[in-house]
């Protein structure tokens, strides 16, 4: 059999080979996702030959290997990247193929080698669309409504959102986009999935929805709390104030009860701790909990449908707070605070908050982020605080 090492001789890099899969997937409308996860150097690509819609309530540690990619709305359908063609870069060099899904994927695409011309650019069809919206004086007006529903006993946090457009450099490159992520991102999920009828993203998310280590080891957090990062910054002696430090606790409850309701009480937790989020700091605190201890072998399907869409990115109550923004938002989220990752790759699952992300749409991209309020929050620093956010990707695109 031709392996991809035996072919790859004249299209040895990562980004000649990562264009050609790129190419291709969007050429003939395949869904594809490409992620590396954070502290990690391997690259994934998987290509689907067809894109599911996940069953309400179906457990996720009964998939086979893929990508699940799901809006921020629950009552809209999930959607799953079966891992029909499966491919790993380590060092700039797809690596040996091991698996037999990783063996038929290099067969196919040395196959593929043989006809591909190479150098050329992703290309981007325009066929999305996005419902763009929240100009500043709206946001505040937002934020400033959202105050006054917490002094009026609705909820206690909220977290409103908005967007913003940019036109994309005309060289704009996805492959060397999504590489610079990587070398600035460390601690991030660095991802691009592209689906038909719903678009292509790109993202450097840092908070942790839900991961399943080997089947045994279940984990999350409580993110919240957000200052610009400066270089040198002391870690363990960040001032944070008395709103970001509710703000952050509130999530914390909300992880905690969500615990309660299937009356989990051994997990553990640590922090809040001051962590980097690119060119950000938060507060955050880990809960793991042991699977095989406590016998719950379907912890992170359970966790997953009580924690979405968690008090980091909707509200506290989450019912009152998602009505909120259901009424007065004014835009659609779409897969914004939704959540994403792979699924039973390599026995693992790594599910991501889709934050610090962006929909591209033709020559131009949609970016998004929002704010967590409280009764303690003032409207024009929540929207200095979007803008920051909003830097994480426009640092590195522009
Ligand atoms: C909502 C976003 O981020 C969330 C809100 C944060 C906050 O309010 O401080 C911090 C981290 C995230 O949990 C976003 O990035 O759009």
């Amino acid at each position: 059999m031709n392996t991809v090492t035996s072919v790859s001789a004249e299209i040895s890099s990562e980004t000649e080979i990562l264009n050609l899969l790129l190419n291709h997937a969007l050429e003939n409308d395949l869904p594809i996702a490409f992620w590396r996860l954070p502290n990690t150097s391997t690259r994934y690509l998987i290509i689907s030959q067809e894109y599911r819609s996940l069953e309400k309530n179906s457990p996720i540690e009964e998939l086979p290997a893929g990508f699940m990619f799901a809006p921020f709305d629950r009552d809209r359908t999930t959607l799953f990247l079966p891992a029909d063609f499966i491919f790993r870069f380590e060092n700039n060099v797809l690596t040996s193929p091991e698996t037999p899904a990783e063996i038929a994927s290099a067969a196919w695409l040395s196959q593929k080698f043989r006809t591909w011309p190479v150098g050329k650019r992703v290309y981007f069809k325009g066929n999305t669309t996005s419902s763009a919206a929240g100009n500043g004086t709206d946001f505040i007006q937002l934020v400033q409504k959202g105050v006054a529903a917490i002094e009026a006993g609705k909820f206690e946090k909220i977290v409103p959102s908005r967007t913003k457009l940019v036109d994309l450099p005309d060289d704009f490159d996805i492959v060397k986009a999504f590489e610079n992520l990587c070398s600035k991102y460390t601690n991030a999920l660095i991802s691009f999935v592209s689906i038909p009828n719903t678009g292509s993203w790109l993202g450097a998310t840092p908070e942790v929805l839900v991961t399943v280590e080997d089947k045994t080891i279940f984990k999350t957090v409580a993110l919240a709390g957000t200052m610009p990062y400066q270089e040198g910054m002391n870690l363990r002696s960040v001032a944070w104030t008395q709103k970001e430090i509710e703000e952050q606790a509130l999530v914390e409850r909300y992880v905690i009860s969500c615990f309660k309701k299937i009356r989990l009480r051994e997990y553990d937790e640590h922090g809040p701790k001051t962590i980097v989020a690119g060119n950000l700091v938060h507060l955050k605190s880990d809960f793991t909990v042991d699977m095989k201890a406590t016998n719950f072998p379907l912890l992170g399907s359970v966790m997953l449908q009580l924690l979405h869409p968690t008090a980091a990115v909707c509200g506290m109550p989450l019912e009152s707070s998602m009505d909120f923004l259901k009424a007065h938002e004014g835009y659609d989220r779409e897969f914004y605070a939704g959540y994403l990752g792979p699924v039973n790759v390599d026995n693992n699952i790594h599910l991501f908050v889709n934050l610090r992300c962006m929909k591209m749409l033709d020559g131009k991209a949609l970016l998004f982020a929002g704010a967590g309020v409280t009764i303690d929050s003032v409207a024009e620093k929540e929207w200095e605080e979007t803008e920051v956010k909003f830097n994480t990707l426009l640092n590195v695109i522009l």
